[in-house]
């Protein structure tokens, strides 16, 4: 993996580390500790104008519990069940006044299946580990509960194939803040009507997130998917990747509030003769856009279901066509 200490010829110096903390091109500032951006969005969000039964898996996790939260602000009903990797942890968590009770592995089939009689309705929102992606799916699209998968990585072929085996019901996307969505479908707009307008120029990406995330930011991937259709190469190895929190709070100019919870995004594109350059970013500081989203995404999949529609994969990109966009 690339380091800031070693980087790529190409890369030096880096975008962040030139423009510096206060630079003209800083990160744009984050809503600070006193005025979180989570207060502002859920207070504006109206209540939900159905409720239904919804399980958040991974209650143990930071975005497990903000998508708990969320959920019951809007008026669901949070199923008072989710699940660990651990074994005998015995653990309950309390979201919003209800206390959920933690599983291990070996119990989760089980309880899942017992979770199915008593609400039949449910919808599942996973927000684990990249090493449980697969498996997870694979137990939700057995049993046949619906399902929105926010956790990223994992094997995303064997993902789409185990949901289409089973004509389950899933809505997947590595990216679940609908304005960051909004920009991730303009790309996909310009890399269909303009492919290889960029043919020839460099990429270089760079993207910092809480030390705690365990892979290569899901986003970065997708929006390089676009980058690439666009001529432009960029060897998924070669993402600058930044977890040390002094680099994030001193080069990237991450609000110190946030270190522990932010995805700030950096594409730089470089002409091959040095003389033009672009620049997209998206910064985010929380997770309360997440959160938002997946509670959106939910509501959209159970509408899915409830209708029977044909079609059973849908992305973010769908929640935003359906309408929802706020
Ligand atoms: N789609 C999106 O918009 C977003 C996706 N993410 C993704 O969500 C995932 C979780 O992120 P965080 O909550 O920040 O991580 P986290 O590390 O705080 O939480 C993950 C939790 O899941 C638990 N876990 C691991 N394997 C499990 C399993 N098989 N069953 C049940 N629980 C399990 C872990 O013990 C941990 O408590 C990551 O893959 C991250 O990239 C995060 C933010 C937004
Ligand atoms: O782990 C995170 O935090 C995030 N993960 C997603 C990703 O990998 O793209 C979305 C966002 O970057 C936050």
């Amino acid at each position: 993996m690339l380091s800031l200490r070693a980087p790529p010829r190409t890369f030096s110096p880096a975008p962040w580390r030139r423009r510096g903390r206060h630079g003209r091109f800083a990160a744009p500032r984050c809503a600070s500790a006193a005025a979180p951006a989570a207060t502002l969005e859920t207070a504006s969000s109206p209540p939900a104008s159905l409720s239904f039964p919804i399980l958040v898996n991974g209650c143990t996790g930071k975005m497990g519990v903000s998508v708990a939260e969320a959920a019951t602000k809007r008026g669901l009903h949070l199923v008072p069940v989710s699940f660990s990797s651990r074994e005998n942890l015995d653990k309950t968590v309390q979201i919003g006044g209800t206390d959920i009770e933690i599983y291990g592995p070996s119990a989760r089939e089980d309880v899942l299946s017992s979770v199915i009689d008593e609400y039949p309705d449910v919808v599942v929102v996973d927000y684990t580990a990249p090493d449980s992606v697969n498996s997870n799916a694979e137990l939700y699209c057995n049993l046949g509960v619906p399902f929105v998968m926010g956790t990223t990585g994992g094997n995303k072929q064997l993902l789409y194939k185990a949901v289409q085996d089973s004509n389950n019901y899933a809505l997947i996307s590595p990216q679940m803040g609908k304005q960051v969505v909004a920009l991730l479908a303009a790309m996909e707009t310009i890399a269909e009507r303009f492919p290889g307008a960029y043919s020839g120029y460099r990429l270089e990406v760079l993207e910092s997130h809480q030390a705690g995330k365990l892979d290569t930011s899901g986003t970065a991937k997708d929006m390089i998917a676009c980058f690439e259709k666009l001529g432009m190469s960029c060897d998924m190895d070669r993402i600058v990747k930044i977890r040390d929190p002094e680099q994030q709070l001193y080069m990237v100019g991450v609000p110190e509030e946030h270190i522990g919870g932010h995805a700030f995004h950096l594409y730089h594109m470089t002409s091959p003769d040095d003389s033009v350059s672009l620049e997209i970013q998206h910064n985010v500081c929380g997770r309360s856009i997440y959160a938002e989203g997946s509670v959106d995404a939910a509501v959209f999949l159970y509408k899915k279901v409830q209708s029977m529609d044909p079609k059973r994969i849908y992305n973010m990109i769908d929640v935003l066509e359906a309408g929802d966009m706020r």
